[in-house]
């Protein structure tokens, strides 16, 4: 692996504008708290220990009243950005807020809020490994189970899972690139659920990475406690 050109400028987009239906709360999941820290704050802690970052933007709900009270809201490397509809959405409006700071070749690194288990580790193999490539990537695991398809409660076929891996972030693209895609996207009213579906769009084949298998997204109730035995576990590491 040649060593990368620590020229290059890198920024961290978190969207954290979600509502978590499927967890079900009466405060949105990035705000709910795992070993007695929210959510998002655990995911900032790790994003902030990247000193490559020259800064973190936080994509945030138009009805968020929880930031202000969140450890690292104050902190210098911080910024914040209005979500929107959907998580591609307020990706892109996070990187808007880059125009005019961001050039177009320095390197965003996309991380869920969700994802609060990420170690710096993960973050600077997938730089090291993607710094100097024309594309980015993402970070992702490969299945282990069997893949069933499925109709009306029915399997109907299993799907050759030699092929599949699933998406992890941070997903890592040039600002331009990134940018141009989320647009296009956008105004072709495709629905892409990460960053490198949009990157495909364009016909770019982005490179993976793989990952740690505890950087679980929280998504339903019972993430909260895989997530706190995987934090406890770490410190041991
Ligand atoms: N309009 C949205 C939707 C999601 N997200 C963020 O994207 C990440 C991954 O999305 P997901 O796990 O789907 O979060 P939610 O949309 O909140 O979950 P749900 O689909 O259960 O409502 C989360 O950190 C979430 O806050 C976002 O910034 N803006
Ligand atoms: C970006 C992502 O975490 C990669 O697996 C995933 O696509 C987010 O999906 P969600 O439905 O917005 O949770």
């Amino acid at each position: 692996m040649t060593d990368i050109d620590l020229n290059q400028r890198f920024w961290a987009v978190v969207p954290a504008a979600g509502v978590g239906k499927r967890m079900g709360a009466e405060v949105p999941k990035q705000y709910l708290e795992v070993l007695g820290k929210p959510v998002l704050q655990h995911t900032l802690e790790r994003l902030l220990q990247i000193d490559a970052f020259s800064g973190i933007v936080v994509a945030l709900g138009s009805e968020d009243a929880y930031w202000p009270e969140l450890a690292c809201a104050t902190h210098p490397k911080i910024r914040t950005a209005p979500g929107g509809k959907e998580r591609a959405d307020s990706v892109l409006s996070a990187l808007m807020s880059l125009e005019g700071t961001a050039a177009p070749d320095d390197w965003v690194l996309v991380h869920d809020a969700a994802r609060l288990c990420i170690t710096s580790g993960d973050i600077q193999k997938l730089i090291r490994t993607l710094g100097n490539d024309p594309v980015g990537g993402i970070l992702a695991l490969p299945v282990t189970d069997t893949l069933k398809g499925v109709e009306t409660g029915e399997i109907i076929e299993t799907i050759d899972r030699s092929r599949i891996w699933r998406a992890l972030t941070p997903q890592m693209f040039r600002f331009g690139m990134l940018k141009h895609a989320l647009i296009d996207a956008a105004e072709r009213k495709l629905v892409v659920t990460d960053e490198a579906s949009a990157l495909e769009l364009q016909g770019w084949r982005p490179k993976f990475v793989e990952g740690r298998p505890d950087n679980i997204k929280i998504t339903r109730p019972e993430d909260l406690s895989l997530a706190a035995f995987y934090l406890e576990r770490q410190c041991y590491e």
